[in-house]
């Protein structure tokens, strides 16, 4: 048996002591079996064999002799060497994965090795790789979602209040007076959105500090409700109320809308309301010159006052005439404001309008943005001092004079910012750019199936359709679309009605291809028609406008101008000639009809192609199923074919020309 190769000094010395042990041990076996041989009788099949048995005994004696011989000679790594190469013995093949679980051996050690090794098929075994449980829809929903929408307050778009003239009105806390002419108006009852509103709002404001209550700075309110629901009755009340208590005139609410047609609007509303309460009501929207303007809004004191000046106090305004007069305007100011509105505020935070926004946002609380050391190039600071009749807002007045009021209190802009859309975004990035103060919303909707009452469904969002709206669709070739209007015009009856096409340039089109039709028609009956789009001058909309409230035109084709806020009562059908491809188009462009609880039709032309899109769109909104499809056949439109002809030819010469 060759000897182990030892590399060390010691292990030299080792081998040949063991090589004198080695040779005694065979001599003296060598004896012992020549001894046997010499005893053991002879058998037949084994000369000179010898039984393994023996031998292996012989072997054990011959070794422990051996080690006897050797004791105390051994040092102590041929000890663990020993329990090394038992241990490889017995671990067989898989030593790699023995090597890992081995527990490091000492001299002392008490655990034999082996007990401490795991045997092959009881090696620990990994958990299997797994993927994390996925999160449920609701809780993906909720991802970034504005907290307060979660505890919004859903409101019951049926819940209407009769309007009492007499006594303290408690639940509403509309004056008596306010009421008196909301009856005058024949206005009975307040809707929903106004129930749940005006005591929110008049409630915050009561008693003297109605107007600046600086200690306790009002919530700001997002409010989504239907179209035709009453949302500027919601504010225009409040505002009204709460402003008839003040006693200078200052700019104390801002009302922002995305049209010129909607400032007028909404303008009529407030005079309405606000009749002989003193206050001042004007706007600004471009259609007068910029001086003009700015006598109107701030006079013609060229005095610059820190406390700004003002004519009015109600402005309602588009956002980029507003700009022009922030930026362009001396003494005009946004610091008193006690009311800020964003009406169709969708639409409104989508539009930049030279970031319109942010730097209204700032005009209204300058110490928001700047806390009270405003910078030198700040535009609220210059080296001008504030003459004593200046009126600066109380929480201005530490930034610009120094000075704490009263206890030392650090006063709050009481500027209450007011949200209002019937397609309210859920964008909580879009929210988070307002800076809302703990702010609390309003959902007019109708209770979704399968929703606990009076909470709101975050997975999917809907929209609450007007009660006595009859929605249907007609899905077509492209080829026929001015057909199927005709179909709906003149068999159908469609009259104070709203055609919405995708561009100014359609509509036009549209326009003239139906005046043609009728003049080549001798059996149809005429109608008024008008296209009305950004093409034409204010002057001219606004006149179209006034003939269509008067039903001297009984159809306006128009283009989206005119899809959101318009409120003309009579409207008694809306057609998509070109469907919408955005959910809130259509639920603008429908809403235009079945207002203030009237009944109403939507139909949409859509196209062969488009369907598939335009039904996926209203199913993810889970409004397929309440619109109608309507089959038009051949025959249907039998009757018009020949004039159609000739109308669609005249309409191509008229283009080439
Ligand atoms: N309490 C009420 N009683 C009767 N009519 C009302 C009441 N409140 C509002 N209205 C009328 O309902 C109509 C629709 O109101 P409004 O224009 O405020 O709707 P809206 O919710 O702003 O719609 P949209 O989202 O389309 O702008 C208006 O003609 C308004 O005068």
């Amino acid at each position: 048996m060759p000897e182990t190769p030892v590399s060390d000094a010691t292990g030299v010395k080792k081998c040949q002591a063991k090589t004198k042990a080695k040779v005694r041990y065979l001599r003296r076996k060598k004896a012992r079996r020549s001894a046997r041989k010499a005893a053991a009788p002879k058998t037949k099949d084994a000369p000179g064999s010898e039984s393994p048995q023996e031998d292996e005994e012989e072997d054990v004696s011959d070794a422990q002799s051996m080690q006897d011989e050797d004791k105390g000679k051994e040092t102590q790594e041929e000890v663990v060497d020993s329990h090394r190469k038992k241990k490889r013995k017995l671990s067989g093949k898989d030593e790699i994965g023995h090597e890992e679980h081995s527990i490091p051996q000492t001299e002392n050690s008490s655990i034999p090795v082996d007990s401490k090794l795991p045997s092959q098929g009881s090696l620990p075994s990994f958990p299997e790789p797994s993927a994390p449980n996925a999160p449920s829809k609701s809780v993906l929903a909720m991802q970034g979602i504005d907290r307060a929408l979660v505890h919004a307050e859903i409101v019951d778009p049926a819940a209407v209040l009769p309007i009492s003239p007499l006594g303290v009105d408690e639940q509403t806390k509309l004056s008596e007076r306010t009421r008196k002419r909301l009856l005058e108006l024949g206005i009975t009852e307040l809707f929903a959105v106004q129930t749940s509103l005006l005591p929110f709002l008049i409630s915050q404001s009561s008693g003297a500090s109605s107007l600046y209550p600086t200690y306790s700075s009002p919530r700001d309110a997002c409010v989504s409700a239907p179209t035709g629901s009453g949302k500027t009755l919601a504010y225009v009340l409040p505002i009204i109320e709460v402003l008839s208590s003040r006693i200078i005139t200052r700019l104390r609410a801002l009302v922002v809308l995305p049209t010129r047609d909607l400032v007028t609007q909404v303008r009529e509303t407030f005079k309405a309301i606000g009749k002989g309460r003193g206050l001042k009501i004007g706007t600004v929207t471009g259609q007068h010159s910029f001086s003009h303007e700015q006598s109107q809004l701030v006079g013609e004191s060229s005095t610059p006052l820190k406390g700004g000046t003002s004519k009015m106090d109600i402005l309602i305004c588009t956002p980029g005439r507003l700009m022009d007069h922030l930026n362009g305007t001396p003494n005009f100011t946004l610091q008193h404001l006690r009311f800020l509105v964003i009406d169709e505020a969708d639409r409104l935070l989508a539009q930049s309008f030279h970031d319109w926004l942010a730097q209204v946002l700032v005009a209204c609380d300058p110490r928001r943005h700047w806390g009270d050391n405003l910078p030198v190039s700040s535009p609220w600071n210059d080296s001008t001092l504030v003459p004593t009749y200046d009126s600066v807002s109380p929480a201005l007045l530490q930034a610009y004079l120094g000075c704490r009021t009263d206890v030392g209190e650090v006063k709050e802009s009481s500027c209450q910012k007011l949200l209002f859309s019937a397609t309210y975004t859920r964008d909580p990035g879009k929210l988070a750019s307002l800076g809302l103060r703990d702010p609390k919303y309003f959902i007019v909707q109708d209770q979704s199936e399968g929703q606990p009452a009076g909470s709101l469904d975050l997975t999917s969002e809907r929209f609450t359709m007007p009660a006595n709206l009859m929605e249907h669709m007609i899905i077509c070739e492209p080829s026929v679309k001015p057909l199927m209007l005709l179909h709906l015009i003149h068999n159908r009856s469609i009259r104070n009605a709203l055609v919405f096409t995708k561009s100014s340039e359609s509509t036009s089109r549209l326009v003239r291809l139906i005046e043609f039709f009728q003049e080549a028609s001798t059996e149809c009956e005429r109608v008024v028609l008008r296209a009305y789009s950004s093409d034409l001058s204010a002057s001219e909309r606004r006149n179209i406008l006034e003939k269509f409230k008067a039903q001297d035109i009984h159809i306006l084709v128009c283009s989206d101008l005119i899809s959101r806020g318009l409120d003309i009562s009579h409207v008694s059908h809306v057609v998509s000639y070109d469907a919408p491809v955005d959910i809130r188009k259509y639920v603008h462009r429908v809403g235009r009809t079945a207002r203030a609880g009237r009944t109403g039709e939507a139909w949409t032309l859509v196209e062969e192609q488009e369907a598939r899109y335009f039904k996926g769109m209203l199913r993810e909104y889970s409004h397929l199923e309440r619109i109608k499809r309507l089959k038009v056949t051949q025959k249907d439109t039998e009757s018009l074919r020949p004039s159609y002809q000739i109308a669609l030819q005249q309409l191509k010469e008229a283009y080439a020309r």
